[in-house]
């Protein structure tokens, strides 16, 4: 692949575009505000998002989506879950013919409870092999800075999963191929609502005997989530799966950590949003879909279901604790 066009200029679409420009590839990054398109191109840096980091030569932005798209062997997808389908159909008639589309999002649509890969194929039109997903233990700003991390390209398609993996693979970043889709993408998705939870039983003062209950007691209703969805129960155990949940609930970095923290001290989902300066915490969101789905398939989610409600109805993430360690007592791999 020689150009890859990212349209999303937030956190981590900047940060993906600078390891694809580092692994060698030719990058546009696609900006929604022109201010900062024009600034990554005056100063080499996007101060919004990664003010400290400054871009390689062959990232070029723009805020034409059309000039972005054209030529482009693949096209990464950068922007939240809950906005994909209304920017995905903006740029449609401007796709190249037969480009890979690489979502970068983690989220599940609230709705359709549509996994982002599957809006990706309704609204572009494409079979599902040109269809990649990337997920794994990715903090943008720790990427941004050269840290050496893993993640996974998942696509049905290996070959395609192949070709991208060479143009994002460098010194610091290390991708590894997946066929299981379904299960890279659900791990994404679902580890943003465990770290809320994370997040809240920090803001309560609880320790890491307390975040490693909810790790893995997340893990294991994501995996049922996943089973019933036809995944691959190994994936859980992968970097999409485990190694994602483990960054996201344990990094201060996180969005959703840093969330539920705030409100685990009591303080408001508006107060908590405000916090956020407009970047996204999707776990806010998935939790309701990621719910939906779960009640449809008959499956028991009680974390996800707590964090919604917190989220949405107003419990207390005190009262929250006291419900999960009240459940019925069970067998663990019930
Ligand atoms: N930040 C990370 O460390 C990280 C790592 C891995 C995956 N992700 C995932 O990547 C996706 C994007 O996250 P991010 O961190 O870049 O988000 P962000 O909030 O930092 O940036 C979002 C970008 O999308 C653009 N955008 C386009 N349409 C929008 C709309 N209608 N509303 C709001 N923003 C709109 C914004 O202008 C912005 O450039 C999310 O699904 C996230 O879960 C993030
Ligand atoms: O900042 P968060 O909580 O959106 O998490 C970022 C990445 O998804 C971590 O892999």
């Amino acid at each position: 692949m020689e150009r890859v066009a990212v349209m999303g200029a937030g956190s981590w679409g900047t940060a993906f575009a600078k390891v694809l420009a580092d692994s060698g590839t030719d990058v546009v990054l696609w900006a929604r505000r022109a201010e900062v398109a024009d600034g990554i191109t005056r100063s080499r840096v996007n101060p919004d998002y990664l003010p400290d980091v400054v871009l390689p030569p062959n990232l070029a932005a723009t805020h034409d989506a059309e000039e972005a798209l054209r030529g482009a062997d693949a096209v990464v997808l950068g922007v939240p879950s809950q906005t994909l389908r209304e920017n995905l159909a903006r740029w449609r008639p401007a796709l190249p013919a037969g480009a890979t589309l690489v979502s970068l999002a983690k989220g599940v649509e609230l709705g359709t409870l549509k996994r982002m890969s599957e809006v990706v194929r309704e609204v572009a039109g494409v079979p599902e092999e040109q269809v990649a997903v990337v997920s794994g233990p990715n903090l943008a700003k720790e990427i941004a800075a050269g840290q050496p991390t893993a993640t996974v390209i998942a696509c049905t398609d290996h070959d395609r999963a192949v070709d991208f993996q060479q143009a994002c693979s460098n010194s610091y970043f290390r991708p590894y191929t997946n066929v299981d889709v379904v299960g890279c993408e659900l791990g994404g998705a679902c580890k943003n609502v465990i770290a809320l939870a994370c997040g809240m039983a920090a803001g309560l003062g609880f320790g890491d005997n307390t975040m490693a209950s909810i790790i893995t007691r997340g893990l294991a209703e994501t995996a049922r989530l996943g089973a019933a969805l036809g995944a691959d129960p190994l994936t859980f155990a992968g970097l999409a799966g485990l190694g994602d949940l483990v960054a996201t609930c344990a990094s201060p970095l996180s969005r959703n950590r840093s969330f539920g923290e705030r409100l685990g001290r009591g303080g408001t989902v508006a107060g908590a949003q405000e916090a956020a300066h407009g970047q996204v915490a999707e776990g806010v969101k998935s939790c309701s879909s990621i719910r939906e789905l779960a009640a449809r398939l008959g499956v028991d989610m009680p974390i996800t279901d707590g964090v919604h409600r917190v989220c949405h109805e107003g419990l207390d993430p005190r009262a929250l604790t006291t419900a999960l360690l009240e459940r019925e007592r069970k067998a663990e791999r019930q």
